[in-house]
């Protein structure tokens, strides 16, 4: 629908209105609506944004607040007339009974408070009663049930006609193929909700197409909504998809009356006293009771914004710790007698409210590359970009892993680039912007040998990765030491990356076993370094010596033993050189230990340099055994059972409490099942407490009474 070079013309345009190079007055309003159109249709029908959410908003809010300043500007065509969204012709393509709108966009409380004087004044009230839920990332679906039974399920598609996908829809397992909407005297029911992935699908997911050699998706929502969309129902049905349903927006009664968000009978059908349900909330309510996943849990009534403002940040910082994405929370005036009253405009209802989140998506450019060597002499690279700010961090760097990736998203440097920060913190790049390049983009050239060292790189067949082999190559040898005393590895408090750096480039630690040799008087005489904190830096070196051996074995940073293989290797032996007389094969008989991980481990016992190290730190008094089996006796206490945590404890920290199931020779479980023998109930306990209540044979306990089992 676009050239390349119309495109590149409208991102230009994009740019220019963003950086406020061509002001927005009335003078550029065509040219505005016609960048909003291009990227609704890069958004919606290709599914391919060239620009940040963020981004489109702040836009759309130029043209908004233009065509309010002066209403004899707005033309019918605007993209603020309509609800937008483009059409594919994949699928048929059907009516909704009720047009699906978007929602208007705040950003801060100011916001929340200008909407909430609005409300107050067009309902007369003192005090509104608001229901806030959270703003699902994913896509959004309509569906209608008729006679109990589900008979459509369609996209959004333009707010007014949709995508029929009722066969993928039915793999959604959340979504009730009946339900008992008689019971409540309803025949026909149209229900509004969104599909989502959950991170962890989603981690899945793009690990397999990584595997397979496929482009990976952004983020949960594109992966939700083109999941949604396969030809084939069986490829929906293995993404795993879930479901939250929000909204009735329509429903005829056993009677034969109709009620609507639309229809101008509303109000009146709602004052009847057949009507199985007066506010939002009660909707929620009706829909859990008939076996859907609504809001039900998550949602909150409110009295007033300043409850609802609350409610948005709080959950704004527990964002992360959600098994599933959010981008912002909904607000809807509870009572459908007031809502029918504040009525909707073409675009949205004037009665809800979506409060983003700080954007987690900006773009930037690809200045250049560098190239990091990691602790087993993997060559990463890493993209410098122009700083951006996302969700409250300013972004300047970025792994972008291997060559395959780089090709994959086919990037450059100089290339304008799409960054987001997911969920999960760690930020990446989404793809380039190869439509905007202007020929001045350069290959991204890997090395052929190590930054650090200058030794000639190596790739094995099977890998992506080229690594330094080189083992006394600095690089490496820094980042081991900066492993070795990391939190969850030997765990050195006060002895940060920071000090391991600069005692290496002054030379007073050359290696791992130089962390117990340090020089203290040459460490004094550096800034910043009091008695003080020598004696704590001092005591905290010696306290490692008597870590637990798992944490030994973690922290010497073999290749692919992670906290729980290293548990699994501490647990096998008497002490660290018993596993030099380990074959591959018997390495591989222990739980969790495949081919590539024993292997691994083999290696590095072989090696005559890494066992020099380990005698050198037993000397200098590193502890080398297994001081479980050593205190013998206790170690069968617990004899295999197995245990879960839920909710906060109060007393100890969770990691403390594994740990002593551990170390009395119990085992911990990563989620409910029938092999669980204990449920340790802390504060606020969750899904996990309601789920182990129906496995009769788990035991639960709270946390005094797991302390006493302890003794
Ligand atoms: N990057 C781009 O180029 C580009 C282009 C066009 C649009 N967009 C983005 O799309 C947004 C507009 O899309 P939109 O119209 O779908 O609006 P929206 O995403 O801002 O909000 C409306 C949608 O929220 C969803 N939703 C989730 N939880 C909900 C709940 N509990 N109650 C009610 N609705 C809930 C519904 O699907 C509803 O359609 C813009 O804000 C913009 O961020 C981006
Ligand atoms: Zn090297």
């Amino acid at each position: 629908m676009y050239s390349l070079q119309q495109t590149k013309e409208l991102q230009q345009a994009t740019a220019d209105f963003l950086q406020q190079r061509i002001p927005a007055d009335q003078q550029n309003i065509q040219l505005l609506r016609s960048v909003l159109r291009f990227h609704e249709y890069r958004y919606y029908v290709l599914n391919d944004p060239l620009i940040s959410d963020y981004e489109y908003d702040t836009l759309y809010k130029v043209l908004v607040a233009l065509e309010t300043a002066d209403p004899t500007l707005v033309t019918p065509d605007s993209p603020t007339q309509r609800v937008g969204k483009g059409l594919t012709k994949v699928f048929p393509t059907v009516q909704h009974l009720v047009p699906m709108l978007s929602l208007e966009n705040s950003y801060d409380a100011e916001d929340l408070q200008d909407w909430d004087r609005k409300v107050r004044e067009l309902s007369g009230l003192d005090a509104v009663e608001y229901c806030v839920e959270p703003k699902f990332d994913g896509a959004s679906i309509s569906l209608v049930y008729e006679h109990n039974q589900l008979v459509r399920g369609v996209t959004r598609g333009d707010g007014v006609q949709g995508e029929d996908i009722t066969n993928n829809i039915k793999q959604v397992r959340s979504i009730p193929l009946s339900a008992d909407f008689r019971r409540y005297g309803i025949e026909e029911i149209e229900i509004r909700g969104e599909v989502i992935m959950t991170k962890n699908k989603f981690k899945k997911f793009n690990d397999q197409r990584m595997e397979a050699g496929l482009p990976l998706l952004a983020n949960p929502r594109n992966a939700a909504s083109g999941s949604l969309r396969m030809i084939d129902p069986k490829e929906t049905a293995k993404r795993g998809l879930e479901a939250f349903l929000y909204h009735i927006s329509d429903y005829t009664t056993t009677e034969g009356v109709r009620v609507s968000d639309e229809t101008d009978h509303s109000k009146e059908n709602l004052e009847r006293k057949d009507v199985p349900f007066t506010t939002h909330a009660q909707s929620l309510e009706l829909l859990w009771q008939l076996g859907f996943r609504s809001p039900e849990k998550e949602k909150k009534v409110v009295k007033g914004i300043q409850g609802v403002i609350d409610y948005c940040h709080e959950y704004e910082s527990k964002r992360d710790d959600l098994p599933y994405e959010i981008d912002g929370m909904v607000i809807k005036v509870n009572d459908l007698h007031l809502q029918d009253k504040l009525g909707m405009t073409s675009h949205h209802p004037r009665w809800a409210m979506a409060f983003k989140f700080k954007a987690r998506q900006a773009t930037s450019k690809l200045k250049a590359v560098e190239f990091n060597v990691g602790r087993t002499g993997a060559v990463t690279p890493v993209a410098k970009i122009d700083p951006v700010h996302i969700g409250g961090v300013t972004v300047g760097s970025i792994s972008i892993h291997n060559e395959e990736y780089i090709r994959e998203k086919d990037l450059k440097i100089g290339d304008a680039v799409l960054v987001e920060r997911a969920g999960d913190v760690i930020p990446q790049i989404v793809k380039s912007l190869p439509e905007l390049r202007t020929g001045e983009e350069t290959t991204i050239v890997f090395p052929t040998h190590c930054p650090a060292c200058g030794s000639q790189l190596f790739k094995e067949e099977s890998e992506a990765v080229w690594r330094c082999v080189n083992i006394e190559c600095p690089a490496q040898t820094l980042e081991r030491m900066i492993h070795f005393v990391s939190k969850d590895a030997i765990d050195i408090k006060h002895f940060g990356e920071a000090n391991i750096r600069k005692f290496n480039a002054l030379g007073l630690l050359p290696d791992v076993p130089g962390i117990y040799k340090l020089n203290y008087d040459k460490i004094a005489e550096l800034e910043g370094f009091g008695k003080k904190s020598i004696d704590n830096l001092r005591n905290a070196i010696e306290a490692s010596k008597q870590q637990p051996l798992h944490r030994l074995i973690y922290a010497l940073g073999i290749r692919y033993v992670g906290e729980t293989t290293a548990k699994t290797l501490a647990n096998a032996v008497n002490n660290v050189f018993d596993l030099q007389n380990k074959s591959i094969e018997e390495l591989q008989g222990l739980e969790d230990i495949g081919v590539k991980v024993a292997a691994s481990i083999h290696q590095f016992f072989e090696n005559a340099q890494n066992i020099e190290m380990l005698h050198e730190l037993q000397l200098l008094g590193v502890h080398m055994n297994n001081q479980k089996k050593e205190s013998n006796g206790e170690k069968n206490m617990l004899d295999n059972q197995t245990f879960l945590f839920t909710g906060s404890l109060s007393k100890l920290k969770r990691s403390e409490a594994e740990e002593m199931v551990e170390q009395h020779g119990g085992k911990i479980m990563s989620g409910i099942s029938s092999k669980l023998n204990y449920l340790v109930v802390g504060e606020d306990a969750g899904s996990k407490l309601e789920k182990a209540k129906k496995i009769t044979t788990i035991k639960i306990i709270n946390e005094d009474e797991f302390l006493k089992m302890m003794e």
